[in-house]
């Protein structure tokens, strides 16, 4: 069956600080810079998620974009948006907030919503300048 990509695009706001426990503040202020602030700072982060699969001969989809939207919506809008990363997702109360971690943790929840068939990536915008992106191998 023919394989084709779609995408959707979503947007959030979120506060967060870099910043690794294990060195001193010197370490961290060397390494992190501006972005160790221990009063955080904020992004308006970009996403872009890509869905690959098959397209299905009746409906003409690879999904509908509704679906993806609602879960973007409910699953990744939800949990990060107007959100202090740091102390209010839980996966990063252990895990550094960088523009790799977040990306890789958003794909993490939209492969646990998603159909297994579907090869899934994710683009994440955390400036207009700098992004990450992430895509599982076939
Ligand atoms: N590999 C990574 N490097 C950096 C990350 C990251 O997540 N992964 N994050 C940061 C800071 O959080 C922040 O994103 C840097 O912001 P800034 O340097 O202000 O980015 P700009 O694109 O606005 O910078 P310009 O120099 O003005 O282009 C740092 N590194
Ligand atoms: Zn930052």
């Amino acid at each position: 069956m023919r394989q084709m990509s779609v995408y959707r695009r979503a947007h959030f706001n979120a506060a967060h600080r870099l910043h690794n426990p294990a060195w001193t503040s010197e370490q961290n202020e060397e390494v992190f810079g501006l972005c160790n602030n221990e009063y955080y700072h904020g992004h308006n982060y970009e996403l872009e998620v890509k869905v690959t699969g098959p397209v299905d001969p009746e409906t003409g989809y690879v999904i509908d974009l509704k679906i993806l939207n609602d879960i973007i919506k409910h699953k990744i809008e939800a949990k990060f948006d107007h959100k202090n990363l740091n102390l209010q997702v839980e996966e990063f109360k252990t895990l550094n907030p960088t523009a790799e971690n977040i990306c890789w943790l958003i794909w993490k929840i939209l492969k646990e919503h998603l159909d297994p068939k579907f090869k899934i990536g994710v683009r994440l915008y955390e400036t207009p300048r700098n992004y990450v992106e992430y895509e599982e191998q076939a």
